[in-house]
């Protein structure tokens, strides 16, 4: 026998056609959001949270905008138990925030459960047991109706307390591990808690579906949801919660096909921490809703700010890759991720009010508190000219003329190619700033004087070789006298192809930037870049810079050649 082959199918399909939710596009509105990061999620933790972790998480959560949240497991643990009489007798839960806790169908446990809520204005009691044919027959030992009965006599055991104590409750029951549970029996026990319950309109109760494993790929775990949904008693009267795990990594597609199946209300984390591969993360399905112009109710302006607080408080680390909140899920490295965009952006300012739509990025960083520079541009050797150029203009005010830009796109990569790492913006500048602007080798500017006559009479001095040289020259401007001096003395040949000229704030300081392309005999185009706060000057600076490069390479081919 192949290893494979010891593995079956361990879900079950509804008895009836159940795929009404395929015909929905998509989700219309937020569900009702209800957090177990302080009971699944912590139950998972190498070390679970101390009282004073519990309390700050917590209160992130009331800030993100949870107004459901399962605080713990009060019969657990002291921690547990003094976590939610604290919440309680030192009054920090919001009017509209409503507890939760969870508690096995085991007549001592439920007790002591109601005991830690005595007083607690409003609270979710959680019952469960678990249902699937693996725990009936391995861990129980118990037919399908002594199944039942541990449900029913559960839910008639919180009717007992919940009338001997002080406060309002609302009773959710949950068939554990309903996904390896057959759907007839999984039907059967949550209509028989609901006929203890007896549920109205004004007393409803939460059916919560768990798949506490993840057996089956999304669309079955819809098509359960919706047999149930559409089978359930007391339907009007029942809030229908959906529970998902990430087993086959299909957390988020099993929450968002379950909700268009029915379910009114998701439980799970942030992050989706929890039990093996975690519980669903609420932060991907709440953003998944924004991206398509949904409301989700919940707030996450500031992702890195909860994600820190979360990785500080669990000892757990968000993936580089996490959708929304990992480091690296905004940041193009490849050149033709940067250049879309790029150009998405500028096509954004020139539009107004149009839907985002920019290529690669599936919602706007900003409106989750990630910023452009440094989260979305970041240079290695798969970069491009455009991301490039982006960066060396948005840190930096260097619009380089489009050939340019591509000129240093390939010296920028060379350098991370050659060194094998990625370039932080400063080491692009320091590029620029040493290959392109204001060079002064082998010829170094030292002043220019002009005089207007027929054409520009100029004459430019230079230091050259340790000496300084009085060069005359003739143009129609002054920038063509410069040109025409230098090309006399130094017996080179270019054509002037390319100029553009910005001013540049620095500080308080504004400067003139100059940027030149020449080609010389063999059709190379050299690129100079010129500095100063004088317009003229930084053009004829601009004008040397390309012409030392024409330099320096002519001297780099004539020693090749002498060789
Ligand atoms: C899918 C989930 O995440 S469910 C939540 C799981 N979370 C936790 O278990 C964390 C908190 N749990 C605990 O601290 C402990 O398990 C306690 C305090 C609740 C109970 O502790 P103990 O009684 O010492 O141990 P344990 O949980 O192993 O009890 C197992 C017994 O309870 C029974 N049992 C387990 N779950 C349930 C349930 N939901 N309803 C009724 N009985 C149950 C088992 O069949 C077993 O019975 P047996 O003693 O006759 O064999
Ligand atoms: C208690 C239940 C809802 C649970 O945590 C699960 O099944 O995963």
């Amino acid at each position: 026998m192949e290893k494979f082959e010891k593995y079956s199918r361990s879900y079950f399909i509804p008895p009836v056609k159940s795929m009404k939710w395929m015909e929905k596009e998509y989700i219309t509105e937020a569900p009702l959001w209800c957090s177990v990061d302080l009971r699944d999620g912590n139950q998972a933790l190498v070390v679970p949270l101390t009282l004073e972790e519990k309390l700050e998480y917590f209160q992130l959560l009331v800030k993100i905008g949870f107004k459901e949240i399962e605080v713990g497991f009060p019969a657990a643990s002291e921690t547990e138990y003094t976590f939610l009489r604290t919440l309680i007798e030192q009054n920090l839960i919001p009017d509209d925030v409503t507890i939760q806790v969870l508690t096995q169908s085991r007549d001592h446990i439920i007790k002591k459960t109601f005991e830690s809520l005595q007083g607690v204005k409003k609270a979710v009691v959680h019952l469960y047991n678990s249902t699937s044919v693996a725990q009936r027959e391995q861990v129980f030992r118990k037919s399908k109706e002594e199944i039942v009965d541990i449900a029913v006599t559960g839910a008639k055991l919180l009717q007992k307390y919940a009338a001997e104590t002080e406060g309002e409750f609302v009773f959710q029951y949950s068939p554990e591990s309903f996904t390896g549970t057959e759907m007839e029996f999984a039907l059967d026990i949550c209509n028989r808690v609901l006929d203890v319950w007896q549920p109205t309109a004004e007393n409803q109760v939460i059916i919560n579906l768990p798949a506490t494993v993840s057996h089956s790929m999304p669309h079955v775990y819809a098509s359960q949801i919706e047999y149930i949904s559409d089978h359930l008693s007391y339907r009007d009267n029942v809030i229908l919660s959906i529970h998902p795990h990430n087993d086959r990594g299909s957390g988020i597609a099993d929450a968002e096909l379950a909700v268009l199946a029915g379910g009114q209300r998701i439980e799970g984390t942030l992050f989706g921490n929890g039990e093996r591969t975690g519980n669903v993360d609420i932060v991907t399905l709440a953003l998944n809703l924004y991206s398509h112009g949904v409301d989700p109710k919940l707030h996450f302006e500031n992702v890195i700010e909860i994600m820190e607080t979360y990785e500080r408080l669990t000892k757990m680390k968000v993936h580089e890759r996490h959708p929304y909140a990992g480091k690296l899920v905004f940041t193009a490295f490849s050149g033709s991720h940067q250049d879309a965009i790029t150009k998405g952006f500028k096509w954004r300012e020139e539009k107004e009010n149009v839907a985002w739509n920019v290529p690669y990025l599936v919602i706007d960083p900003k409106d989750i508190g990630r910023e452009y520079e440094g989260d979305i541009i970041r240079i290695n050797s798969q970069s491009g000219k455009g991301g490039i150029g982006y960066l060396l203009e948005q840190q930096y005010g260097f619009d380089l003329p489009p050939k340019m830009r591509e000129h240093f796109g390939y010296a920028v990569k060379n350098v991370s190619d050659h060194e094998n790492k990625e370039l932080m913006p400063i080491e692009i500048y320091d590029i620029f700033i040493n290959g392109y602007v204001n060079i002064a080798d082998p010829i170094q500017f030292i002043q220019s004087k002009s005089a207007k006559n027929e054409n520009y009479d100029t004459i430019v001095s230079v230091k050259y070789e340790g000496s300084q040289l009085e060069i005359p020259g003739v143009g129609n401007g002054r920038l063509d006298a410069v040109s025409n001096a230098l090309q006399t003395k130094f017996g080179i040949e270019f054509a002037d192809l390319e100029y553009k000229q910005h001013a540049q704030e620095m500080g308080s300081k504004s400067n003139a930037v100059s940027y030149i392309g020449i080609k010389d005999q063999n059709g190379t185009v050299h690129w100079g870049c010129g500095i100063d706060t004088d317009i003229m000057t930084s053009s004829i600076r601009a004008l040397f810079s390309a012409v030392n490069a024409l330099m320096k390479r002519n001297r780099k081919m004539e020693a090749i050649a002498h060789k």
